[in-house]
């Protein structure tokens, strides 16, 4: 079941720079950064309320961060769902026929398990599933 957007992820070439733009936009501070080094991201994450904002700077050229921005630009990267049953999810969108991005979930920032959607599947929009880890 999906259960709500639980974040945004913004694709940023400088993070310190986002963070302060961001910072002076949202009028509160991230309260968290977090590397992922699998996904060669380091994450910094805002909150207001149930809304929460993951801006996304890439650590290395393999990075999915960097292609996007060498291909498109800073901007919104994904949309992030949080979902109770990751497995479940993943099972029910396969049989619905979108293509998923990993065969089984992965560890993701702010204690998370992470799955992706490919955009091609979501009317151009990358898509990411995602299960607080108890
Ligand atoms: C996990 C830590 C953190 C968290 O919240 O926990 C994160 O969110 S990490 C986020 C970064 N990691 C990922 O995005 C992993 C999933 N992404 C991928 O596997 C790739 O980025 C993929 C498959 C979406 C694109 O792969 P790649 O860049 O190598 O291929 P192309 O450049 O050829 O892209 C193919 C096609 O897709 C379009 N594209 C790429 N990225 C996006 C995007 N974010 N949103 C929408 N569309 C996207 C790209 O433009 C190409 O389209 P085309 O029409 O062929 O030009
Ligand atoms: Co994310």
């Amino acid at each position: 079941m999906m259960k709500n957007v639980e974040h945004i992820g913004i694709a940023v070439a400088d993070l310190a720079a986002a963070e302060a733009l961001y910072s002076a936009l949202l009028n509160t501070q991230p309260y968290k950064r977090e590397t992922v080094e699998s996904e060669h991201v380091t994450t910094s994450f805002f909150q207001i309320n149930q809304t929460k904002i993951e801006l996304l700077e890439a650590t290395a050229e393999e990075s999915a961060i960097h292609r996007f921005i060498e291909k498109k630009g800073e901007g919104i990267h994904h949309i992030a769902f949080e979902v109770a049953d990751i497995l479940a999810e993943m099972q029910r969108l396969r049989e619905a026929g979108f293509l998923l991005l990993n065969e089984t979930p992965k560890r993701g920032a702010d204690n998370k398990l992470v799955c992706f959607v490919h955009p091609k599947t979501a009317n151009g929009v990358l898509i990411e599933l995602c299960q607080e880890i108890g």
